[in-house]
């Protein structure tokens, strides 16, 4: 038995799990192939070892993993209680492993520069133009810098005012700008827009850094039941880079060594399915070595965020 279309186009690897026969004219997710799956898993096989073989035989992207979602969903929830893990979510997934080199965002097309399966980080190319990037920083800086001339005039904590000077928040639509790329990101990440925070804009400079450190809420600090009513947990973050910095800055993901370097428009991703140090999702900006590094992040829940 196959799950193929198409019988010439049968990959080996695949025919050697599901045995050889039949051949199914659609993609359907029968009972043996829900069985395979399961098999696959319970062994260890990472998701793309599952969905690779769908995707030689003929199934649609899409149609392959929800077919996936469905016959593992029960087994997942059920290891995770027996292991006492939070059970896995639903994340973006914008492109598989070895897809597309540009995707569509609707109004640009964005470049697919890096991939990694585990932790899931995506490095995209060209996500904003230089001309969107500087709006934002220009927009951020004199917010900042307005900030600063409040903190001379109140003479208010100088520790306090000087972290939060190096940050601001949008609130999610704050305008034109920020609803173009946000439209942007729903595109491109197949999440909608109601789901995601606002634009947060961070400056780091010269020496400065953010330590590695998790972006989901940790499920056992007495304020996260209060924060995740309003739309669950955070299950991604895109960390956008707006400017080039002279020295340093990359987003590191230090358990596993990889590093996205920060260049101007570029993006990295990464989703996490549950609040567990088990998704790899620790990631840090490294020390700005020469000039600034201005980046907005964008934090994607389970559910609206409204
Ligand atoms: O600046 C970076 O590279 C990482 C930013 C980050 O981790 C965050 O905004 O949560
Ligand atoms: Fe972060």
């Amino acid at each position: 038995m196959t799950y193929d279309r198409n019988e010439e186009h049968a990959p080996r690897r695949f025919d050697e799990h599901a045995g050889s026969g039949n051949m199914t004219e659609t993609s359907q997710l029968t009972a043996e192939l829900e069985q395979w799956i399961l098999d696959q898993v319970r062994a260890g096989q990472p998701p793309e070892a599952v969905l690779e073989p769908l995707l030689e035989s003929g199934w649609e992207q899409q149609a392959a993993i929800d077919a996936i979602e469905t016959a593992t969903r029960g087994f997942l929830e059920a290891h995770a209680r027996e292991n006492g893990l939070p059970a896995p979510s639903r994340v973006p997934a914008p492109i598989g492993l070895n897809g597309p080199s540009v995707v569509d965002a609707g109004d640009r097309e964005v470049q697919v520069l890096a991939s990694v399966r585990h932790p899931r980080v995506i490095v995209f190319g060209g996500l904003l133009s230089d001309e969107e990037c500087e709006r934002m920083v220009a927009f951020a800086r004199s917010r900042l810098s307005r900030s600063a001339t409040v903190d001379l005039e109140t003479g208010g904590d100088i520790v306090h005012e000087g972290r939060t000077s190096q940050g601001m928040s949008f609130e999610r639509g704050a305008d034109a700008l920020c609803r173009r790329i946000e439209a942007r990101i729903a595109r491109l990440l197949d999440w909608p827009v109601d789901r995601g925070e606002g634009l947060q804009v961070l400056r780091y400079g010269p020496g400065a850094e953010y330590k590695p450190h998790y972006d989901y809420f940790d499920p056992d600090r007495p304020g996260t039941a209060k924060i995740l009513q309003r739309g669950g947990q955070r299950v991604a973050s895109l960390v956008m880079y707006l400017n080039t910095p002279r020295g340093g800055g990359a987003t590191t993901f230090p358990e596993v060594g990889f590093e996205a370097a920060a260049v101007k428009g570029n993006a990295v991703f990464f989703s996490y399915d549950r609040p567990h140090p088990m998704t790899l999702s620790l990631h840090g900006g490294a020390p700005v070595t020469a000039g600034e590094k201005w980046v907005a992040t964008k934090w994607l829940r389970e559910r609206a965020h409204d």
